[in-house]
C-alpha cells in the first residue's frame, strides 16, 4: 500500500536498523547475509554485499582490497556494480563507457559518449550509493583493450550530491506494485570524470604511471568472478521463493474445498484432486531439488574460489557453466512456478494479500538479471560443445561432465526399465538422463560442425542441467538423514522431480531413443502413484521449511489454515476501505446518477 517514495524510505529505514544490530551484536559476514534476507525487499545493501564487494575481493590488488573493503566494511562507503547500459546488457565486450587514461596526470577519465552507454540499471545507483565499480572500455597510448573495471566514487561523502560531471537518477517503476520498487535502480552518465589511476581494479591487469599496458598470470575471464559469485547465490534463493509459493499453495489446497459432497457433507479438499496434485507435487519436489542442488553448488563455488587463490584455475569453466545453467533453469522453473501457484490458488492467489503476486514480482527479474537465462544456457552449450570435442580427442572429461566419459555405452544403452517399480530405481533414472544429455550434446556438436550456429544447443544445455540438479538430489539421499522417515519422503520427492522431467520432456527422451513410449507412460504410471503417496505428508513437507506467518505474508498460507478470517481482515486494510464512501463520489458519481435519474423521470 506504500507509494514508491514512502516504499524506497522503508528499505533504507529496514536496511540502517539490520546494520546497526549487525554492528551491535559482532555478526560475522555469513550471518549479516542471513540477517539482510529477512528484510525482505531488494535494496542497495544487496549490491554492496553481493556484487561490490566481492568484485573489489576478485578483481583489486591486495593494496586496493585493503583500502576499499575496510572502508565498505564499515559502511564508511556504499557500492554497487555499474556494468549494464542502456544500449547493452547481454553483450559485456559492447559496453561503451571509456576509461582513458591521461599520462599527463596520472589519471583516467571515465566518460559517457552516447546516449546508449548510460549506465542504466545497478541497483542502489539511483540514489543511494556514494561509490560504484563501473565497467569501462580502457584506452591507453591510443589502444583500446576492452573491459576493465573501476573504482569511482560517485557523491559527496558530505551531502550525497553528485560529484561534478557526473549525472545521476533512478529509471522509473518497474513491474508491480511493491517488489522491485523499493530498489533504486539507476541511469548515470559521466561527462570526463577524472580519478586516480590506482581506481583501476588491477589484479587482472595493470596501467603503469606511464600508460603501459600490462597483463598479470591471470586468465581475464576472472573479469567475470562476480557474476560467477552472484549466480550461485541466486540458485539458493530461487529455491527459498519456490518454497514459499509452494508453501502457500499447499497449505491452501489443504483448507480449501470445492465440489464433491454426498448428501450435504463436506467438500472435497482441492489438494485432494489428482490435476491439482500433479500440478503442484513437481513445485514441491523442484523446491527441495534447488535446494540440495544449491548447497552443491555453494560448495564448488567455495572450492573453485581455493583452488583460484593457489593459482589453478583449471576448473573455472566448469564453475562458469554451472552456475550459468543453474542459474537459468532455477530461475525460470521458480517463476513460472509462482505463477502457476497463484492459479491453483483460484482467485484468492490473485489477492496481493495472497502473497504470491509480490513474490511473483520480485522474483521474475531474477531470469533477466546476472545474465539472461537463454544467453546464460548458450554459455552452457559452449562449453558442452567443447567437451564433447575433447572426449572425441580422448580426454577425460571429470566434474559434471565426468559421465561424457562413458560414451561408448551411453550413446547406444536401453533403459532397463521394464516395469512401474523399476522406475524406482535410481541408477535407471540416473542413466537415462545421462543418456539423453549426452546424446542432445553430440547430436548438436554434429548439426554445429554442419551449419554453425551461436543458437544451437539451448536444449542440450537443459538437459545436462537437469541432470545435475537430479544426480545432486540422488547423491544427497545417499548422506545420513536424520528423523524417522524422512529420508523415504525424500526419496518420493526425488523420484517425482526425475520423473516429471521425464513425463514433461518425453519428445527429448524418445526422439533420442533413451526412453521407449512405454517406458514414458510406465513413469507417468509410477508418478501418478507417488503423488498419491506424498499427499498424506504434503503439508508437513512444507513446513519442514520453517517459515514464520510473518515472513511467508499471505493470508493463504497461514499456518493455522485460518485463511478465511484472514482474507476478510485483510480486505478491510485497503485504503479504498477507508471510508464508506469512496472519494471522488461527489465529483464524478454522484453528478452522473443525478443526471441519468432526471433524464428516466422526463
Ligand atoms: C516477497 C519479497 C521477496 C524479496 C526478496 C528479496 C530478498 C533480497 C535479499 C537478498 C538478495 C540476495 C541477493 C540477490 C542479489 C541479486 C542482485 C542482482 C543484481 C543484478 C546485477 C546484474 O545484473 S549485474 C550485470 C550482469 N550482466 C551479465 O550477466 C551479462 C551477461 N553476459 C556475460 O556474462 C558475457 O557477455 C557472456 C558470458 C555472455 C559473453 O562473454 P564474452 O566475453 O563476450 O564471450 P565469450 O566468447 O562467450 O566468452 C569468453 C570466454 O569466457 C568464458 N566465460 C564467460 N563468462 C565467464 C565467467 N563468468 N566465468 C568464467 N569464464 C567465463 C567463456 O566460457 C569463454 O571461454 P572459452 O570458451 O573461450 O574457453
Ligand atoms: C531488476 C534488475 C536489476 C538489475 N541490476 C543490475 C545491476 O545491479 N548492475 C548491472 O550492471 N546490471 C543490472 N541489471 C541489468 C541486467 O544484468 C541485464 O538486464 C541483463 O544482463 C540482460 O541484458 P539486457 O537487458 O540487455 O537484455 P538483452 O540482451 O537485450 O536481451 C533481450 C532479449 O534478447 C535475447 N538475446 C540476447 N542475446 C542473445 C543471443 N546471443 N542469442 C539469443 N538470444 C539473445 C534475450 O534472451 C532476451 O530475450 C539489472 C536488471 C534487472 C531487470
Amino acid at each position: 500500500m506504500l507509494s514508491r517514495k514512502e516504499l524506497f524510505k522503508d528499505t533504507l529505514k529496514k536496511a540502517a536498523h539490520a546494520w546497526k544490530r549487525t554492528v551491535e551484536l559482532h555478526l560475522t559476514e555469513e550471518e549479516a547475509n542471513l540477517l539482510r534476507l529477512y528484510i525482505d525487499q531488494p535494496g542497495y545493501v544487496d549490491l554492496h554485499w553481493v556484487m561490490f564487494v566481492p568484485a573489489i575481493k576478485g578483481q583489486g590488488t591486495e593494496e586496493q582490497q585493503k583500502k576499499w573493503l575496510t572502508m565498505a566494511y564499515k559502511f564508511q562507503i556504499i557500492g554497487t556494480y555499474a556494468q549494464t547500459e542502456l544500449g547493452h546488457g547481454s553483450n559485456v565486450q559492447g559496453l561503451e563507457t571509456t576509461a582513458t587514461f591521461d599520462p599527463s596526470t596520472d589519471e583516467f577519465i571515465m566518460h559517457s559518449p552516447t546516449l546508449t552507454s548510460s549506465k542504466w540499471w545497478p541497483g542502489g545507483l539511483g540514489k543511494t550509493s556514494t561509490h560504484a565499480v563501473v565497467y569501462a572500455r580502457l584506452i591507453t597510448e591510443g589502444k583500446d583493450y576492452g573491459i576493465h573495471g573501476f573504482i569511482m566514487q560517485l557523491r559527496s561523502l558530505d551531502d550525497h550530491s553528485p560529484l561534478p560531471g557526473i549525472t545521476i537518477g533512478d529509471i522509473g517503476g518497474k513491474f508491480g506494485s511493491g517488489a522491485y520498487n523499493s530498489m533504486d535502480n539507476g541511469v548515470m552518465r559521466l561527462d570526463h570524470v577524472r580519478i586516480p589511476r590506482d581506481q583501476m581494479l588491477m589484479r587482472l591487469a595493470q596501467v603503469t604511471r606511464e600508460g603501459k599496458y600490462v597483463h598479470s598470470d591471470v586468465p581475464k575471464q576472472l573479469l567475470y568472478g562476480t557474476m560467477v559469485y552472484v549466480r550461485q547465490t541466486i540458485v539458493a534463493d530461487a529455491s527459498r521463493a519456490l518454497s514459499r509459493a509452494v508453501c502457500i499453495a499447499v497449505r491452501y489446497g489443504a483448507i480449501r474445498k470445492q465440489f464433491g459432497s454426498k448428501a450435504g457433507g463436506p467438500e472435497t479438499q482441492v489438494l485432494n484432486y489428482k490435476t491439482q496434485q500433479s500440478r503442484l507435487f513437481p513445485f514441491l519436489a523442484s523446491a527441495y531439488a534447488f535446494r540440495f542442488v544449491g548447497q552443491w553448488l555453494k560448495w564448488l563455488y567455495t572450492d573453485v574460489t581455493q583452488k583460484l587463490e593457489s593459482k589453478d584455475f583449471s576448473t573455472l569453466p566448469e564453475a562458469h557453466a554451472c552456475t550459468a545453467g543453474l542459474k537459468s533453469v532455477t530461475t525460470s522453473a521458480t517463476a513460472d512456478a509462482i505463477e502457476e501457484c497463484q492459479k491453483l490458488c483460484g482467485g484468492h492467489g490473485y489477492l496481493n494479500s495472497s502473497g504470491l503476486p509480490e513474490l511473483f514480482a520480485v522474483n521474475l527479474p531474477a531470469c533477466t538479471y546476472e545474465g539472461d537465462n537463454v544467453v546464460l544456457l548458450l554459455q552452457v552449450a559452449r562449453f558442452l560443445m567443447k567437451t564433447v570435442s575433447q572426449v572425441a580427442s580422448g580426454k577425460q572429461p571429470v566434474g559434471t561432465t565426468a559421465y561424457m566419459g562413458n560414451i561408448q555405452h551411453l550413446m547406444q544403452c536401453k533403459s532397463v526399465v521394464n516395469t512401474v517399480e523399476d522406475w524406482l530405481n535410481p541408477a535407471a533414472i540416473k542413466e537415462v538422463f545421462e543418456a539423453r544429455a549426452l546424446r542432445m550434446a553430440v547430436n548438436c556438436a554434429q548439426n554445429i560442425s554442419k551449419a554453425p550456429s551461436q543458437e544451437e544447443g539451448f536444449e542440450a544445455a537443459v538437459a545436462h542441467v537437469q541432470l545435475i540438479i537430479v544426480t545432486k538430489f540422488i547423491e544427497k539421499l545417499q548422506e545420513d538423514i536424520l528423523g524417522h522417515g524422512v529420508k523415504e519422503q525424500l526419496q518420493k520427492l526425488c523420484g517425482i522431480y526425475a520423473l516429471h522431467l521425464i513425463h514433461k520432456h518425453l519428445g527429448d527422451f524418445l526422439s533420442t531413443g533413451c526412453v521407449t513410449a512405454r517406458q514414458g507412460s510406465l513413469a507417468n504410471e509410477r508418478l501418478g502413484k507417488l503423488y498419491a503417496q506424498v499427499r498424506p505428508n504434503a503439508v508437513a513437507l512444507v513446513d519442514a521449511f520453517d517459515y514464520t506467518d510473518h515472513y511467508l505474508g499471505s493470508a493463504l498460507g497461514r499456518y493455522d489454515g485460518d485463511v478465511y478470517s484472514a482474507l476478510y481482515k485483510e480486505a478491510w486494510k485497503d485504503p479504498l476501505n477507508e471510508t464508506v464512501v469512496p472519494d471522488g463520489y461527489q465529483e464524478h458519481l454522484r453528478p452522473l446518477l443525478k443526471q441519468q435519474l432526471k433524464l428516466s423521470r422526463l
